[in-house]
């Protein structure tokens, strides 16, 4: 692992890393925010997955997460979005797919599946490699994130229930198997066959017999995805026949960009204080 940059900010340090990733058979690069209260000792974590065309940057320059994270000692870990460099494959002028766009899936098709493992990566290698260089206490995790992002957490957190303390999200994507932003993308890292789909489908592993004890998730009314490719609606069906506690709120007047997303920050990470003790 090497160190990018390190920052002291309230009294906690923002780092970047980079390190060669196995599961995606590239470098990749993270975010971690480690709190003052690591001094003492190890501390909870909590996992951010950023949306689509994100790095691990953009939450840590506008999500606004250090100034709590630090009073409740909290440890924020920011991962990238997909596998990137020279000789991976793109579609560089599609920002739903490749770069940027990594749906947190374990792609089977060629070309695609020897880098795009975001999902192994994810609850696999990373998790790893901050156990072993960071001041963390994993057994205390918990998972949020953001749109593609907020679809990653949903479904990590329904895969993984006995891993995460809890979960929220952000506008996430409720049903990214029929969203006309991410069908096309699960075709292409996971096949035409739609049975593969439902691994990576948070209404449909609830459908099919998925549990997590309760969401969070936070909704802008003037999010300009929120009619065609977040649809809340739908998770709010699912959890309500899956008698899956879900606390969603629509925000009145809210976007879908970091301007949303810093507002209700402070709200997500008490939620995740709350559970991780
Ligand atoms: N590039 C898209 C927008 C993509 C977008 O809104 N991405 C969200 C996640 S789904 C995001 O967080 N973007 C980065 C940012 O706002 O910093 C467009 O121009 O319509």
């Amino acid at each position: 692992m090497k160190t990018v940059s390190t920052s002291k900010s309230h009294g906690g340090i923002q780092g970047v890393y980079s390190h060669a990733s196995e599961a995606c058979a590239c470098d990749m690069t993270f975010a971690v925010f480690v709190p003052p209260q690591a001094k003492d000792g190890p501390v909870p974590v909590l996992w951010y997955l950023s949306g689509l065309t994100c790095t691990h940057a953009n939450v840590m320059d506008k999500g606004e997460y250090r100034r709590l994270a630090a009073e409740l000692g909290l440890m924020i870990v920011c991962p990238d979005t997909s596998p990137r460099g020279e000789g991976i494959p793109d579609e560089k002028d599609n920002w739903q797919f490749g770069s940027g766009a990594g749906f947190y899936v374990d792609a089977t098709q060629a070309p695609f599946a020897k880098n795009y493992r975001m999902y192994s990566y994810v609850i696999e290698e990373l998790p790893a490699l901050i156990a072993a260089n960071f001041p963390a206490d994993m057994s205390r995790q918990s998972i949020t994130g953001h749109s593609m992002g907020g679809h990653g957490a949903l479904t990590i957190a329904l895969k993984n229930p006995e891993r995460f303390k809890s979960c929220s999200a952000f506008a996430p994507i409720a049903q990214p198997s029929t969203a006309g932003w991410s069908k096309p993308a699960l075709e292409k890292y996971l096949g035409t066959d739609e049975a593969a789909w439902r691994a990576y489908d948070t209404t449909l592993l609830i459908e099919d017999g998925k549990r997590f004890p309760e969401f969070l998730a936070d909704q802008g009314t003037s999010d300009g995805f929120l009619q065609e490719g977040l649809r809340p609606w739908l998770l709010e069906d699912a959890c309500k026949k899956a008698g899956i506690g879900l606390t969603l709120r629509m925000q009145d007047g809210y976007d879908h960009s970091y301007n949303f997303i810093s507002t209700f920050m402070d709200d997500h990470l008490r939620w995740h204080a709350a559970r991780l003790g």
